[in-house]
């Protein structure tokens, strides 16, 4: 199974949430990152079929989104970004009410997919607590645990790991990097970390454009050779920081840790740096083109 989307384009009223726009997204986990407002979730919800495109295509491998959605929605499990759970259901009884609305009929099927998705999640053994007792973290595993239900080849979640403290994050990114041997996993984020270390391959979205797609690798390859860093103190800080080429700051000891992006020396004592996907995000957002 592979996404192949083709010039999609999304209006609301006079605004452009997606400008033909181009992807192709095949098995593995596909990072989606961009500042918030870009239009990650409205492609999220056009892939989920909960929203039409404008104008554009969309194939899921042979099928054509608004022609086949009854069968792309089997083939479709999908979080969204704001996911209401029962608080006073236990997660057993809340995937078996979401099991129900998606048509597993048969008691004994539930079960078994019930039981699947739960060890697939991690949770098996929190199965008989109420929800409103489960940490974020286990939160957002029943909300994936409710997308794998049906047993789907896509898995689509949208900002999956905000709110989630640094463990739980890990944690949850490591289990959606499980899902993603055999299925294609989307995790649209604005959090460079969860891209860096556990997709495969990503795009960059600005303004309802894709500015890069392809592997992690790539884009540092790229960037080879353009980073700069030096130490400066708050007055220079503040000159390097007003200029375009500016990447990000850090407090040191002696002052400020500046990154810089320039195909020379910056400033005398700058010295080369090993670029990292931040570096490439904050170029790209920058409005830099990085060939
Ligand atoms: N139903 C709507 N009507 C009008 N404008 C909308 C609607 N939904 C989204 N937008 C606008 O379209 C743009 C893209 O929104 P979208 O929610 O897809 O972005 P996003 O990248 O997912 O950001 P966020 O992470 O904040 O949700 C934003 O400018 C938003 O205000």
């Amino acid at each position: 199974m592979n996404i192949q989307i083709k010039n999609l384009s999304k209006k609301y009223g006079n605004h452009h949430a997606l400008s033909q726009l181009n992807l192709s997204i095949g098995s593995g986990m596909f990072g989606l990152l961009g500042p918030n407002g870009t239009g990650k979730t409205t492609l999220m919800k056009i892939l989920a079929t909960l929203q039409a495109p404008s104008s554009g295509e969309v194939r899921f491998g042979e099928l054509l989104l608004g022609k086949d959605d009854h069968e792309i929605r089997k083939v479709v499990g999908y979080l969204p970004q704001h996911f209401g759970l029962y608080e006073r259901l236990t997660g057993e009884e809340f995937l078996d009410y979401i099991a129900i609305l998606k048509g597993i009929r048969h008691p004994v099927h539930r079960k078994k997919q019930i039981d699947a998705v739960l060890e697939e999640v991690n949770l098996a053994d929190k199965r008989k607590f109420k929800i409103r007792t489960y940490s974020g973290g286990m939160r957002q595993r029943v909300g994936i645990a409710q997308a794998l239900l049906g047993n789907p080849q896509i898995i689509i979640t949208d900002e999956p790991t905000v709110g989630l403290d640094p463990e739980e994050r890990i944690r949850f990114r490591n289990m959606l990097g499980e899902l993603s041997v055999d299925r294609i996993v989307l995790l649209s984020t604005h959090i460079v970390g969860d891209i860096e270390t556990s997709c495969t391959e990503l795009a960059i979205m600005h303004a309802g454009n894709v500015l890069f797609q392809g592997q992690p690798e790539t884009l540092l390859d790229r960037m080879e050779g353009k980073v700069w860093t030096t130490i400066v103190n708050k007055q220079e800080s503040a000159e390097i920081r007003s200029k375009k080429n500016f990447l990000s700051q850090r407090t040191v000891q002696n002052g400020y840790e500046l990154r810089v992006l320039s195909d020379e020396t910056p400033i005398g004592q700058a010295v080369l740096a090993s670029p990292n996907l931040e570096d490439a995000y904050m170029a790209l957002i920058g409005g830099h083109s990085i060939e």
